[in-house]
């Protein structure tokens, strides 16, 4: 708050305009500061949506809740989501079962195009005067203490020197205002590839652009040590994303090994792809890498945060990564506002109430990439999830699963876990409790 009590109007630099930023952008206009968003790549509006290849995402609560706030929840969940309610789990032998998000209450996640979301943002922030967006600029130099940047424009070659209030990097898993971060004392960073890569395919919309498979589902082939899944698009094409070791990638290297391979372990998905298309898509692609990155504090002083996947990339097994990204940018939101623009208190509350909900989705997230690929098809984990539905049924208020609690809730992600284990507690004594009545009928029959 500046001396004369009036607010104070910020220049505020976001270094990064994918999901976090261009949203983090749009928050911060509406708070009256004047925003300059710089991003490396060209501006994607502009850039031609190869058709069936929208790359997509699951959109829950938490981002939600996010979109809600900047007013465009409405416009994405009316116009472009689409409502995955179950899984639908698919069988070596080709046939499919549901497995319902949230039986009881019916809710579901939604399905959105990367590129339409990340579009949407960015056009809203066309109506706010106070920001301004920097394409084709590549964060090269930051000295976060002081407030500068050094940014290459990859169409004339030349730098660009920026100086700033606050610095917020939403550059990505990649992040170079991480890297600059990472020299301050008493930074905390750990990151970990694991061994397996994904890779995108399509199965394109029948003849007259119809879904080939029923659309209001997250379709899903576990496979034990690799899987793969299905999120619909709004063009009746689905984006197939493959996980595997790259070994196992790399073994594949011919038709032959592929139409084997996909033969043996996902049959019914070659006519939906289509077999020449399956061919040229996966011997002409290659697997990406997931990278798991967990750091703190996200501040320096007063003068630098970073947020997003900068902060904490997370592999993909919850389908949290953009709705805990948005959710830092809600959370950053309400501390503006707590702390009147105060960046000296905003910026060190937010490292310290953060990180351990981002640490927490972390370890979830990898959790689920070691159980998830074949977690669905044992029978422990559907005898645990009637168990946690029945519960939730008898007691909606106090027992929460963990997966409804993580998708469907802003419950704090650590809390999450916090009631995992209590609830993992009650079951056991349960159990205990259940083997103790048996055995006491069993010895009374036996009398
Ligand atoms: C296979 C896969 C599936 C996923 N599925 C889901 C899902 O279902 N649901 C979900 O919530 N999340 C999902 N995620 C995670 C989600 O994609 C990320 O969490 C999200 O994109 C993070 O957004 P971000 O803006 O922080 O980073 P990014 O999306 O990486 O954006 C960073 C931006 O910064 C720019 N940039 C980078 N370096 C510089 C620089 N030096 N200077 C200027 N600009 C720079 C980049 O060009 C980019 O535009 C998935 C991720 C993967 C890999
Ligand atoms: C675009 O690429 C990707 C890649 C991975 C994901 C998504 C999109 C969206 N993802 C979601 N995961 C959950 C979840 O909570 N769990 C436990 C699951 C975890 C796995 Cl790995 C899975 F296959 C199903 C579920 C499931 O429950 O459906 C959601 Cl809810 S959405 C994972």
């Amino acid at each position: 708050m500046a001396e004369n009590g009036l607010k104070k109007k910020l220049n505020i630099a976001v270094v990064g305009g994918g999901l976090v930023g261009s949203l983090e952008a749009l928050y911060l206009a509406k708070r009256g500061h004047n925003v300059s968003l710089y991003e490396y790549r060209e501006d994607i509006r502009n850039t031609p949506q190869v058709r069936g290849r929208s790359i997509n995402l699951a959109l829950s609560v938490r981002g939600r809740t996010a979109l809600k706030d900047v007013g465009l929840e409405d416009h994405i969940i009316q116009n472009h989501g689409i409502p995955m309610k179950a899984r639908m789990i698919h069988r070596t032998d080709g046939s499919t079962y549901e497995i319902p998000y949230d039986a009881r209450t019916n809710q579901c996640i939604y399905s959105v195009g990367r590129n339409y979301l990340n579009g949407l943002v960015l056009k809203e922030t066309e109506n706010y005067k106070n920001v301004e967006k920097h394409f084709n600029h590549k964060l090269i130099e930051a000295n976060l203490q002081k407030g500068a940047l050094t940014f290459l424009n990859t169409d004339t070659k030349g730098t660009v020197q920026v100086n700033a209030d606050l610095i917020i990097g939403a550059d990505g898993a990649f992040s170079a205002v991480r890297k600059a971060m990472m020299k301050q004392p008493l930074f905390d960073y750990s990151q970990k590839y694991i061994e397996h890569g994904y890779l995108e395919l399509c199965i394109p919309p029948t003849e007259d652009g119809q879904f080939q498979m029923p659309a209001n589902y997250l379709h899903i082939w576990p496979r034990g040590n690799f899987m793969m899944i299905a999120l619909p698009n709004q063009d009746c094409s689905w984006t197939v994303t493959l996980f595997m070791p790259f070994q196992n990638f790399k073994a594949i290297d011919s038709e032959e090994s592929l139409l084997d391979f996909f033969t043996k372990y996902f049959p019914d998905s070659i006519p939906l792809i289509g077999q020449k298309r399956l061919v040229e898509d996966f011997l002409g692609g290659s697997p990406s890498p997931l990278l798991a990155v967990k750091c703190r504090p996200y501040n320096v002083a007063d003068k630098a945060l970073i947020i997003g996947d900068a902060a904490h990339a997370v592999v993909p097994f919850y389908g949290q990564g953009m709705n805990a990204g948005f959710e830092d940018c809600t959370l950053l939101d309400r501390l503006f506002q707590y702390h009147h623009d105060d960046l000296a208190k905003i910026l060190p509350e937010f490292s310290e109430t953060r990180w351990r909900d981002t640490f927490a989705i972390s370890d979830l997230a990898m959790y689920n990439y070691i159980e998830m690929r074949d977690l669905v098809t044992r029978p422990s984990y559907l005898v645990r999830k009637a168990m946690d539905d029945f519960l939730f049924w008898l007691l909606p208020g106090v027992w929460v699963p963990l997966y409804n609690s993580v998708t469907f809730t802003t419950m704090p992600y650590s809390h999450c876990v916090k009631n995992r284990e209590w609830q993992n507690t009650v079951l056991l004594y349960l159990f205990y409790f259940i083997i103790f009545c048996v055995f006491v009928g069993v010895w009374s029959y036996l009398r």
